[in-house]
């Protein structure tokens, strides 16, 4: 297990008033104890295929060889989708740069585009500047009917028409969505079959937000050269406390989902995630969506927000720190210590920062992941912390697989579906009609 989980700092016992009472931990770990039961019958009867996606191999060769093609003579490779088609596999994708700030524009090729964001300046932006006829094109939507991807996927084969290569989408294009249903309509196969577009099916009983360990996940992971398989190990390092029948209190990702149903028993709905590393960054955007979509119903759920250290120490920390305690902020470092550049000790001392001397920028940022749990738990601030010695392809697996057991957990306890997001549907026909009405 590369994930280590403590929740002391979150507790009244160890941070006075405002951390949570062990009755409160008490009580959800109950509530998440019959979740679990739920969960085990989930898996004993295939009802939640996602469980049994950490010990899936059958697929990967597949997806290995889709990757290759879509790697040959490319320059680019373009991903096009939103929200749960598209941001697991920039959690993945950061692992090789992908959106880092600085290194991204140095990252090896092909170099990689997500374009989950509907934005006709971008859009137009990158379809001008793309090389055409060296980019690959993947379309992702489970449903096949999101406006945005579909609105994308028209762009993109006008622009390849206006290059003169529309004859040859199905050397430039890839599509990832459900198979039709039977009488149904699925709008990204009619777009892109008739051009004798390939698809790879996307599972049909995993969503968007959980299909992380899937193709559309996986896909993007394997284009980047990442070891696919190590990310399903990790996930099943995830699952094996499950597995093994332990109790709430000792399998990491129920204590977790205990100690945010507890804080909703305190009344307190807001979730933090501030990871100490760039290379986190998506993940935290996309646990964002998964916890958002999956817990925020009926009237239930709590609010999350992304952060990243040490930068947003700098924007919103002294909110965390000092504004209402209504809130579990979740510190998860990683084993940063002894890395980076190091600092020459006579322009540390001109600086006026002796300490600073012979350190290296790891040591730095590692003591301020520390400094922030430690200080939050002194301003009687509930605080998690988590942490990961090495970042790499199985304890990120390991991660994603934590949080959307987690989430699910927390979802049951809450006795809302976390699978659905009914809510969403409502502007989308609006917008659709919107449209229609527009000059
Ligand atoms: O993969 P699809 O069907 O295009 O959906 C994209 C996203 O849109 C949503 O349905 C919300 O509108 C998300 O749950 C989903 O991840």
């Amino acid at each position: 297990m590369a994930l280590q989980q403590s929740i002391d700092l979150a507790l009244a016992s160890n941070i006075g008033g405002g951390g949570l009472p062990q009755t409160a931990l008490d009580a959800a770990l109950s509530a998440v104890g019959h979740a679990m039961k739920r969960l085990a019958e989930d898996d004993a009867t295939g009802r939640l295929p996602l469980l049994h996606m950490p010990h899936t191999s059958d697929d990967l060769a597949s997806i290995r060889e889709a990757a290759a093609w879509l790697r040959r003579d490319a320059t680019d490779v373009v991903f096009l989708g939103t929200g749960g088609s598209s941001l697991g596999g920039q959690a993945l994708a950061q692992l090789k740069d992908y959106a880092v700030p600085g290194a991204g524009r140095f990252a090896d090729g092909p170099r990689v585009h997500f374009l989950d964001n509907l934005d006709p300046v971008t859009f137009d932006h990158i379809l001008h500047k793309l090389p055409l006829s060296s980019t690959r094109f993947v379309a992702i939507s489970k449903s096949g009917g999101t406006g945005e991807t579909l609105m994308q996927t028209i762009a993109v084969l006008s622009a390849l028409d206006r290059a003169g290569l529309r004859a040859h989408p199905n050397d430039m294009f890839l599509g990832l969505s459900e198979p039709r249903k039977p009488g149904g309509r699925n709008a990204l196969r009619d777009l892109l079959e008739p051009e004798g577009v390939r698809f790879l099916e996307h599972h049909t009983g995993i969503g968007g937000r959980y299909s992380v360990l899937t193709n559309v996940g996986l896909l993007p992971a394997a284009v980047l050269g990442l070891d696919i398989s190590a990310i399903r190990n990790g996930a099943a390092d995830a699952y094996a406390p499950f597995r093994d029948g332990r109790a709430a209190k000792d399998a990491p990702a129920a204590l977790g989902a205990a100690l945010n149903v507890a804080m909703a028993m305190e009344g307190k709905n807001i979730a933090v995630t501030m990871a100490y590393a760039d290379r986190l960054e998506r993940f935290t955007r996309w646990w964002v969506q998964l916890w958002a979509e999956s817990v925020g119903k009926n009237g239930k759920g709590s609010q999350p927000v992304a952060a990243i250290g040490p930068v947003d120490q700098h924007s919103q920390l002294q909110l965390y720190l000092a504004g209402p305690n209504d809130k579990l902020v979740t510190i998860l470092t990683t084993g940063v210590a002894g890395q980076g550049p190091l600092i020459d000790e006579k322009l540390a001392q001109r600086a006026g920062e002796p300490g600073f001397a012979g350190k290296r920028i790891g040591d730095l940022v590692a003591a301020q992941g520390r400094a922030t749990a430690d200080t939050l738990a002194k301003n009687g601030r509930p605080t998690r912390r988590l942490h990961i010695e090495k970042l790499d392809e199985r304890a990120l697996g390991e991660l994603l697989m934590h949080f959307m057991l987690e989430t699910i957990l927390t979802g049951y306890a809450l006795g809302v579906d976390p699978f659905d997001q009914p809510a969403v549907e409502e502007g989308k026909i609006l917008a659709k009609q919107y449209l229609a009405q527009a000059k």
